[in-house]
């Protein structure tokens, strides 16, 4: 709650915090560079001086080595400087991109509801990388910038603190102005970032519905909404350029005239034995060390002020990690569920769409073991009730017991050890078959375990018939494979994690009956001895639940075996099923 309060520029700094140390050593080479580059004007001067004086006593091959060992030290100090905060700043990175997605990922669903997932990947990706340019590179030249500033100003005075009043009137005045440059440049940069991550966002839909996009042929839409997000961005970055460029032309002959200046007044001074040539010398190499640095804090400043954006959208995620209430031992030592459920006058809405109730006074109890099948027009509620189960949303009324004891009381993360869902359109990630099966257990699973829940699934067979076996590639979301074929996959990493409450989705799209009847026998081998709740579309699934629930606008409107409802010729049941029913009894 703190870090919200917290000044924006200071808590961007707290990232670095764990990498003080490194940064610290970073900062003592950059110390001994500055420090060197601020003493060559001196020998500069005292050259010069020498020179003009004509003074045969001057060493100059002791001037020489004492520069050749000068220079070396500044050599090996500015590697060793760039290396030390080069690598911190791809570290924090790493770290910041590793928190980011561990929060990420433990979002609720309702979060994965109000985000795009382009929008999502692209903070990942380009808001960090913008805060690596400033956070670690950008602050090391600008920290650099401001220590050569600092003693230059400290050096000018000293050489002549007449001639100094000349920059002492300039800086404040250029640091203002950059300042309200600053500003500007931050409000266009925030349009940028928008009109990208909203070109993110089309090009991520485009990409992951490519097959949709080419079968109604709209690659001139997903082409044309890409590019309109594009050249928005592309006309607020000309903008931004026009007015970058103009504040530096602008800054380039103040610079010039202010150079112009200081050698008039110094030559006066010359002439007046105020000052020796050497003297000028090292005072025009300062003001441009100090005039150069200035500006490269005000480059700095800009970018700082550009990538506040990016930051805050970072912060926002990183803030709003929930603290899980997991506790390990709940997980390890708990005895598992029974599989005893009830919902007890649940009221649920989504939170995107709060003026409908998804689900209004839901009550409903399932013995362990029994089958619950939920039907009801498209809409009506019954994913909802699976959501609820999983723990992907609270009801805002009424609760959900497990076992008795209120899901309040359990961690999310309890419940889904012991709960396994088959999807309509099972969710399969790009790697091995053995790898989305095994994705299910538990604890880390052996080829055998695989081999096992895979013949229970009725798969074994066409897997061994792939020519790599358990090791064959399904491809993203397992576009390799049939849509039976997946739907046995699911089954069988449903059955590695041994769940005591099962959700089954049941596709609405019909299989060929050979593959029909292969994945309601692995439903079979799955269901046997768990709580299972299908939500149901055909007459052969609902006729193998013990109790069948029909769902009308979030409401129970009929509840009985299949026998039972199918008497009750006026209820939802019947009008529902009514086309099966007829196709049942001809047969
Ligand atoms: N993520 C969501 N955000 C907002 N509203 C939602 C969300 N998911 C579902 N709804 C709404 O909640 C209500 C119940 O939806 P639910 O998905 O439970 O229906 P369903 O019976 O499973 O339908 P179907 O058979 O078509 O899958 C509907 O009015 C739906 O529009």
């Amino acid at each position: 709650m703190s870090s919200k309060k917290k000044n924006p520029h200071l808590k961007r700094l707290s990232l670095v915090r764990p990498f003080v140390k490194r940064l610290l050593l970073g900062l003592l080479f950059m110390i001994i560079t500055v420090g060197i580059q601020l003493l060559y004007p001196v020998a500069v001067s005292d050259f010069i001086d020498s020179l003009a004086d004509g003074d045969p006593q001057h060493n100059y091959t002791l001037l020489a080595i004492g520069m050749i060992i000068l220079l070396t030290i500044y050599a090996i100090s500015t590697a060793l400087r760039y290396y030390f905060f080069e690598t911190t700043g791809y570290m924090v990175v790493a770290k910041i991109r590793t928190r980011l997605h561990q929060v990420l990922v433990g979002k609720g669903i309702s979060f994965y509801d109000r985000h795009n997932i382009g929008e999502i990947t692209n903070r990942l990706s380009s808001d960090v990388e913008v805060l690596h340019d400033t956070l670690t590179t950008g602050l090391a030249v600008a920290l650099r910038a401001f220590l050569v500033c600092l003693g230059g100003l400290v050096l000018l005075l000293i050489t002549s603190p007449m001639l100094s009043l000349i920059l002492l009137v300039f800086l404040p005045v250029t640091m203002y102005f950059a300042k309200w440059v600053g500003s500007n440049i931050q409000k266009r940069s925030k349009q940028i970032q928008e009109c990208h991550a909203k070109a993110g966002k089309v090009a991520h839909e485009n990409f992951s519905n490519i097959r949709l996009v080419q079968a109604f042929n709209r690659q001139e839409t997903a082409l044309r909404h890409y590019d309109e997000s594009i050249h928005k961005a592309l006309d607020v970055s000309k903008s931004c350029a026009r007015f970058v460029a103009s504040f530096q032309g602008a800054a380039s002959l103040v610079i010039y005239l202010v150079l112009l200046a200081t050698l008039w007044l110094g030559a006066l001074q010359i002439m007046d034995d105020n000052l020796t040539i050497g003297e000028l010398t090292s005072f025009v190499i300062y003001s441009a060390m100090v005039a150069t640095s200035a500006g490269a804090l005000s480059d700095f400043w800009q970018n700082w002020q550009r990538s506040i954006g990016s930051t805050e959208r970072i912060f926002e995620i990183i803030d709003s990690a929930s603290i899980s209430k997991v506790l390990f031992k709940e997980l390890t030592k708990s005895p598992p569920l029974t599989g005893k459920l009830e919902f007890d006058k649940v009221t649920f809405f989504y939170p995107e769409r709060r003026q409908v109730k998804a689900l209004q006074n839901f009550s409903l109890s399932i013995k362990a073991g029994e089958k619950i099948a939920l039907i009801g027009a498209s809409g009506a509620g019954k994913s909802t009730v699976a959501r609820l189960v999983l723990g992907f949303y609270k009801p805002q009324e009424g609760e959900l017991y497990f076992d008795s004891r209120s899901s309040l009381e359990l961690s999310k993360e309890y419940i889904r050890k012991h709960s396994a869902i088959v999807e309509q359109d099972p969710t399969l990630f790009d790697g091995s078959i053995f790898d989305n099966i095994a994705y299910g257990a538990n604890a880390e699973a052996v080829l055998d375990d695989v081999k096992r829940v895979a013949k229970q699934a009725f798969a074994d067979d066409f897997i061994e018939g792939f020519p790599d076996g358990y090791k064959t590639i399904v491809g993203e979301r397992g576009v390799q494979l049939s849509g039976g074929q997946k739907q046995r996959i699911a089954i069988a990493r449903a059955l590695l994690r041994n769940p005591k409450i099962l959700i089954l989705d049941e596709a609405t799209s019909a299989l060929d009956s050979f593959s029909e009847l292969k994945v309601q026998q692995a439903l079979d081998n799955l269901m046997q001895g768990r709580t299972t709740i299908m939500i149901a579309h055909r007459y052969s699934t609902i006729s193998k639940a013990d109790r069948v629930i029909v769902l009308e606008n979030g409401k129970i409107v009929q509840q009985g075996t299949h026998e039972y409802l199918r008497e009750q010729r006026l209820g939802t049941y019947y009008h529902l099923m009514s086309d099966q029913l007829a196709e049942s009894h001809s047969t």
